[in-house]
């Protein structure tokens, strides 16, 4: 897992434009500028939904939890009897270029018209079958509407010409070699909001997700 090629393993380009200027599209065309976005605007946002996918698809702690087979079992091949200790790799299966299209690259637009697949198991950042994630749409709501609000308030932008080093070392949550570091600069938009507190909370909890989907970086 640990490389140096120029891709979403290693060393990534911002695309043009840039998903994040994507997202502020759709959000000034749903949303507007009076407002931050809400639970409701969530389902009116598909491509802000699509760059958590590749986001979680990308840089998500590379195995799923472990589980014991209760019963003997044939997986491909491979006879397992019951007792066996199974780990599913996702960082392989959300590589697999027999399923994905251009697998190295970073684009939340390979999930445009994919829902069919998106449900499947070839997306499998919450786990899949009966041990699925229970608070997968929770977490997915709560991760939209803090990447939303960062993009409303914030203006994103790399702090340099040079590309954002995302190569991966070791380890089970996917560190980077390379701390991610940056600054950020108000938008300017004033939105007069109740919650500022939570909206703290929540930018801060989900300051890996938008650095990594938007190619920002953090003092
Ligand atoms: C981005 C956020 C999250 C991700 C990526 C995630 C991912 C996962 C994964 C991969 C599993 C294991 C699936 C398997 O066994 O194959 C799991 C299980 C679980 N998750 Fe999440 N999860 C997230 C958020 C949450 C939240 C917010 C909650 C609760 C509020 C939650 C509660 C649980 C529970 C209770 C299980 C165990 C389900 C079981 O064993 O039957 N998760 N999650």
């Amino acid at each position: 897992m640990h490389t140096t090629s120029v891709c979403r393993m290693g060393y990534v380009t911002s695309p043009q434009p840039s998903s994040c200027a994507k997202e502020r599209v759709e959000l000034d065309r749903h949303v507007g500028h009076g407002r931050l976005a809400e639970e409701p605007d969530l389902v009116k946002l598909p491509y802000l939904q699509r760059i958590i996918n590749e986001t979680l698809w990308c840089f998500r702690a590379p195995l799923l939890v472990p589980h014991e087979s209760s019963n003997y079992r044939t997986i491909g091949g491979y006879d397992v009897p019951p007792s066996t200790m199974l780990i599913v790799n996702a960082w392989s299966i959300h590589r697999y270029p027999k399923v994905w299209e251009d697998p190295e690259s970073s684009r939340p637009e390979r999930y445009e018209g994919l829902e069919r697949e998106v449900e499947a198991y070839n997306f499998i950042p919450f786990g899949r079958g009966r041990r699925f994630c229970p608070r997968a749409g929770l977490a997915n709501r709560v991760m939209g509407l803090a990447l939303a609000t960062l993009i409303q308030c914030f203006e994103w932008e790399r702090i340099s010409e040079k590309e954002v080093d995302l190569t991966e070392g070791t380890g089970l949550t996917m560190p980077k070699v390379k701390a991610i570091r940056g600054y950020v600069q108000s938008s300017g938009v004033h939105v007069k909001c109740p919650f500022k507190a939570l909206i703290i909370a929540l930018i801060s909890s989900c300051i890996f997700v938008a650095s990594q989907c938007c190619s920002l970086h953090f003092l």
